[in-house]
């Protein structure tokens, strides 16, 4: 995984657009080689507008449609492959919506759209991707936008390619009569809500059924953006964490974990003098771009540090924020592509990360003086576990009671579960240290 790549890294805040990683563009490269070098295989992407249409103005289906095709192709996130074939296009506002509905919705419930279309594709056939993609649309279209079937179908049909306009045809009118027959019905509930099997087992074993299965719904619907005052977008959960942090005017605050720097800025908004440190040199000029944006950069320094070694002295500040990178299964709305390229591997990684984050940032919090640490997720790894070794290695640390609805005690700390407001879910430690 490319650093672009790391889960709750990449979180959309802030002015900044993020770019699709070195190892998809690799990715890609070698595809369109392979391809090249075999005409029987999978078409490369250079023909994918061949045939028949190919002259057409793009409507918002098959911009969706291409769309889809490049995410899964080349490996590109679903708001940059659509960004850029929006450009492109003629779209006016209302077709974009559309396209961008289409798109999100269809990528989000991929795992739920290939369920429903291959009982119904015969004979163990193998689907290119256009087709695959053309049949996701159209099963997405029919079962969770309830569109009228015929239009929907047809609709399909036409974007499909030439080749395989009877498959999605005829695959597609299955779908619709079984789907106006029996409803939505899936095997099992991992499909039903259409992520990976590890992602639902983990939520349930960690939240509980039906705390998971409300968080998981939650985040298959768009979020709405919130703009603050000074013009940056950034969750609410954010905000109210930054908020939490409690940082006076004149303080010095460190935030060990800054990138883009929604959580820097608005302490810096706030009053206080904030260190705003990243371990990645690109993601910390983020932070100094944004601190210029929301005109904050005076008392703004962005820093590249490693938080596991950083370069600040004992008992240097009066609050330090760590806002850890992690697994991001609390933002899994914000792309719709992220449930599938997460993986089950990245939760302990960044759990043992986190934690050698939080022990040092605990050393550089004055005498009573607080740390706080968040995360974008809501694995019991990240958030209790690294409480309870924390608890274990610094009982001097003492925590402070959480803070109230929307947030819920979680051990000795909060949770902020995406479906309690809507907003990202996050968890949240703050401890108070000796004086
Ligand atoms: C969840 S994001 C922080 C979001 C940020 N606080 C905000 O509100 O905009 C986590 C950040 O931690 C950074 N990071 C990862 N490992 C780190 C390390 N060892 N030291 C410092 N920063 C690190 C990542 O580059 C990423 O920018």
């Amino acid at each position: 995984m490319s650093p672009d790549d790391r889960p709750g890294d990449a979180a959309p805040d802030g002015f900044h657009a993020p770019r699709q990683s070195g190892a998809a563009r690799r990715r890609r490269k070698k595809q369109r080689a392979a391809a090249a070098a075999d005409p029987t295989g999978p078409r490369a992407p250079r023909n994918r507008s061949s045939g028949p249409h190919k002259e057409r103005v793009p409507d918002a289906r098959r911009v969706a449609r291409d769309a889809l095709v490049r995410i899964e192709e080349d490996g590109a996130y679903a708001n940059l492959a659509l960004g850029s074939i929006l450009e492109r296009s003629a779209l006016d506002a209302r077709d974009r919506g559309l396209a961008t509905e289409l798109v999100y919705g269809t990528t989000r419930m991929r795992r739920a759209c290939d369920w429903l279309v291959d009982r119904f594709v015969t004979g163990g056939r193998t689907l290119d991707v256009a087709t695959r993609a053309t049949l996701r649309l159209g099963a997405y279209q029919v079962v969770f936008l309830a569109q009228p079937p015929h239009a929907a179908v047809g609709t399909a049909v036409d974007v499909a390619p030439t080749r395989s306009r009877g498959l999605v045809n005829a695959v597609l009118r299955k779908v619709a009569a079984d789907h106006a027959e029996h409803g939505r019905r899936f095997p099992d509930r991992a499909t039903a809500l259409s992520y990976p099997d590890w992602v639902v087992a983990r939520l349930d074993a960690d939240l509980g059924e039906e705390r998971a299965t409300a968080a998981l719904e939650a985040m298959s619907t768009a979020s709405a953006p919130d703009v603050r005052d000074d013009g940056y977008t950034q969750d609410r959960a954010s905000q109210w964490v930054a908020a939490l942090v409690e940082a006076a005017p004149g303080e010095r605050v460190l935030d060990a974990c800054a990138a883009p720097g929604g959580k820097a800025t608005a302490l810096a908004g706030a009053g206080a003098y904030v260190a705003a440190a990243d371990v990645r040199p690109a993601r910390a000029r983020l932070v100094a771009d944004n601190a210029t944006r929301t005109e904050t950069a005076e008392r703004v320094g962005a820093v590249v540090a490693d938080g596991t070694r950083p370069p600040f002295p004992a008992a240097a500040f009066d609050r330090v924020l760590v806002d850890a990178p992690c697994s991001g299964l609390g933002v899994l709305h914000r792309r719709p592509d992220a449930r599938w390229r997460v993986e089950p591997d990245a939760v302990d990684r960044l759990a043992a990360l986190q934690l050698d984050l939080v022990l040092a940032a605990a050393d550089l919090v004055r005498p009573g003086g607080l740390l706080v640490v968040s995360v974008c997720t809501l694995t019991a790894a990240e958030t209790t576990g690294v409480d309870e070794e924390v608890a274990a290695r610094r009982p001097d640390l003492a925590p402070l009671p959480p803070p109230g609805d929307p947030w819920v005690p979680w051990g000795r700390g909060a949770l902020l579960l995406p479906q309690a407001a809507g907003t990202d879910g996050m968890a949240l430690h703050r401890y108070r240290l000796p004086a």
